[in-house]
């Protein structure tokens, strides 16, 4: 099995491209069903989770391309409407294939995906969006089995919790429905937005996305187009963070700082100098150790449940004390058990993590346990007295394209090795 060797002690500099996010591009692969005609999206970033999604897609018979940072698909093809599990149990996303299914060919079967390593991650909130659109759903033999007799029907539904999944499924399967559908307490992420601009490139006529108000005006089909995928702003907060821990200092190219502004003001709290402009954000620690910061982890705008990992790792090396609370997930806390083999002080009560800066982390064997848990521990080992071996990286490969080689590029003694 593959694993990561990061030998500590390198200060990062220099540039690195940020690539497309990979929680835009999942859901707008699985809006491709929805259009009548081939839909080219650009910047696709080269993760497993997007070679899984094509081959979710070619399963149910669309025709999927992929040359470099391009993938297109034409889903006239599609055939099939059922997620297997093998596909789904590997991938969360793949549940974002309900909605355009059941929206475009009026029945759908999607595995149920079950929990994975950061919690249980129920699916009733996007069941129950898609009901108030009207769909039948029975949820039987692992499958969730939803049908729709004619075109579903708009109508406003409440979401009793922020979910962005949820938010997506539902205003994906909304832009084919019968008259108008107001979502509120919708999800506000930027993926969400790029969603909609893609989307609305393809026909739809979707209002309001960003904000806790989408207005979707149901049309009666949608076309081919062309879609670049937003920067992802948790590939750029781990650079970052990277170059804080560092004392480094590093650009971002291609990235998206208006996305990013709750991850930028901790970060300089933590003492980064950190200047945008368009498309470019420049980092400069000067050498200094950061000082540790508290943080809570909430819905967008808020602070992000997917960088709450490498502000722990931050957190293990900072001056002072920093908490950290997690209310997203209920067990998103797998990395500290890892960061405590490399020496760090954390305490953990609950949804609430105390970590105590230590002056100095030392290399050890560790495993990766989730994506960003992952991220956590190449973090820790770029600071890290000595060598700090990664296994199980597979889940790192779900989420971030070939980070050893831009960790490289800025500087870090990283290499993938097995
Ligand atoms: C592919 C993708 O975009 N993944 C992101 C997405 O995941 P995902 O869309 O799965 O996350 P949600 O926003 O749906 O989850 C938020 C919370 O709502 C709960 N919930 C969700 C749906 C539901 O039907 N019932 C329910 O109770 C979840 O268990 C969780 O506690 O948003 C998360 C929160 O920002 C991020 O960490 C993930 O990286
Ligand atoms: C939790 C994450 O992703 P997913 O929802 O795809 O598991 C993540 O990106 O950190």
């Amino acid at each position: 099995m593959q694993k990561i060797l990061v030998e500590g002690g390198a200060r990062l500099s220099g540039e690195v491209r940020i690539s497309g996010a990979k929680n835009a591009v999942l859901p707008i692969l699985c809006a491709t069903l929805l259009a009548d005609a081939p839909v080219r999206i650009t910047n696709v970033p080269r993760l497993h989770d997007v070679l899984t999604t094509a081959r979710l897609l070619a399963g149910l018979g669309a025709a999927v391309v992929h040359a470099g940072d391009v993938m297109t698909v034409d889903p006239r093809s599609v055939n099939s409407h059922v997620a297997p599990y093998e596909l789904v149990k590997t991938m969360r996303a793949s549940v974002l294939v309900l909605g355009p299914l059941l929206a475009k060919f009026g029945d759908a079967e999607v595995s149920l995906p079950g929990g994975c390593a950061i919690g249980s991650r129920p699916v009733d909130l996007h069941i129950k969006g898609l009901q108030a659109l009207g769909a039948e759903i029975v949820v039987e033999h692992g499958f969730i089995k939803a049908r729709s007799h004619g075109r579903l029907q708009g109508a406003r539904h409440v979401f009793e919790l922020v979910s962005v999944g949820a938010t997506e499924n539902v205003m994906m399967a909304a832009t084919l429905a019968e008259g108008t559908t107001v979502l509120e307490n919708a999800a506000m992420e930027p993926e969400i937005v790029d969603l909609a601009e893609c989307l609305n490139a393809m026909g739809a006529k979707i209002t309001g996305a960003g904000s806790p108000r989408i207005v979707i005006e149901g049309v009666d089909a949608l076309h081919g187009c062309e879609h670049a995928v937003v920067a992802d702003r948790i590939e750029a907060g781990t650079f970052l963070v990277a170059a804080v821990m560092t004392g480094g200092s590093v650009t971002l190219t291609h990235a998206r700082p208006d996305t990013m502004d709750a991850v930028l003001d901790k970060l300089r709290e933590a003492g980064a100098g950190i200047h945008s402009e368009g498309d470019r954000i420049h980092l400069d620690m000067h050498g200094k150790r950061p000082r540790a910061v508290n943080l809570t982890t909430a819905p967008h705008p808020a602070f992000p449940t997917d960088m709450q990992a490498q502000f722990m790792a931050l957190n293990c090396m900072a001056d002072g004390v920093g908490v950290i609370n997690e209310t997203i997930f209920e067990n998103r806390f797998m990395h500290v058990n890892e960061l405590l083999r490399l020496g760090a002080d954390i305490r953990v009560d609950g949804h609430t993590a105390v970590v105590r800066g230590v002056a100095s982390l030392s290399g050890a064997p560790v495993m990766a346990t989730d994506l960003r848990a992952s991220a956590s521990l190449i973090l820790a080992g770029l600071v890290a007295d000595g060598e700090t071996t990664i296994d199980r990286i597979y889940h790192l490969d779900r989420g971030y394209e070939n980070i050893e080689a831009k960790l490289s590029g800025l500087g870090a003694r990283i290499r993938r090795v097995g």
